[in-house]
């Protein structure tokens, strides 16, 4: 099982006619087990390679293989929950045949279970994220896109977020892959990162962790974060000396 991603270009076309490059080189590949993150700066083009890779957007130069037949979840930005529906049945309804027990643990692991009968508009954000990311595991996805899910929460409880998602991920033999800019999301989530250039995007590096998610202490990523920070803005000590 491996997606293969291999993005030539992407343009839009805005209301007069003229054209936008979002996407000028986007190739890279994963395996099952591994986690990738796209790490770029806003507006360069993530969701829009994310889109592109779950087959919503076919209008595009190049070539994307995935497994064929594969399961994808995918959580978008904004949870996109059914407002008429309870919490539990958003997440019943996508899997009606999902094992009991898997999906009582996917609500303690979010900690929704006290929240199972609300409806979408007594969430906070942070809560309707979890129902969207509990939507996309309890389809047991071969392929699972996460579109920023930590973005516009306060520190503590992204941090949280973070490690449930960590733990999702650690017990299965899919292929994820997120999209932040945030470069600390990046390193303790990601097996494999990938940098982007600002739009059109294009890879300016991919560097894969060996070390795994549970192992890496705090010097390790700190080291790996400085060594991105170099790559995006270029070694501070060459910069100032030019
Ligand atoms: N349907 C569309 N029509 C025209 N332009 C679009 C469309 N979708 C996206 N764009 C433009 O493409 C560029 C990239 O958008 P995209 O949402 O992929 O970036 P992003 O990196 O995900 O941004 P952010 O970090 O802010 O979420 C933006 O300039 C956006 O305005």
């Amino acid at each position: 099982m491996r997606l293969e991603v291999d993005i030539t270009s992407k343009t839009f076309r805005n209301a007069a006619g003229e054209q936008h490059d979002v996407i000028s080189g986007v190739a890279f590949a994963l395996a099952a087990g591994e986690v990738g993150v796209l790490v770029g700066p806003s507006g360069c083009g993530k969701s829009t390679i994310l889109r592109i890779l779950a087959g919503l957007d076919p209008d595009f130069q190049g070539r994307v293989s995935r497994p064929a037949g594969a399961r994808i979840g995918f959580v978008f930005q904004e949870p996109r929950l059914l407002p008429w529906r309870s919490v539990e049945e958003n997440v019943r309804l996508v899997a009606p045949l999902a094992d009991e027990a898997k999906l009582l643990a996917l609500f303690e692991i979010l900690e929704l279970k006290a929240h199972r009968n609300h409806f979408p508009g007594e969430l906070s954000l942070g809560l309707a994220r979890r129902v969207a990311l509990a939507r996309a595991f309890a389809i047991e996805p071969e392929f699972l896109i996460l579109d920023e899910p930590l973005a516009s929460l306060d520190v503590a409880l992204a941090a949280r977020l973070r490690d449930e998602i960590a733990m999702l991920m650690g017990g299965r033999s899919m292929i994820a892959l997120l999209v932040t800019h945030d470069v600390d999301d990046a390193v303790r989530l990601g097996d494999r990162l990938f940098l982007l250039s600002p739009r059109p995007a294009r890879v300016l590096a991919e560097l894969p962790i060996r070390t795994p998610r549970s192992a890496r202490g705090d010097a390790e990523i700190a080291a790996i974060k400085l060594d991105i920070m170099r790559r995006i803005n270029g070694d501070p000590a060459k910069r100032d000396a030019s």
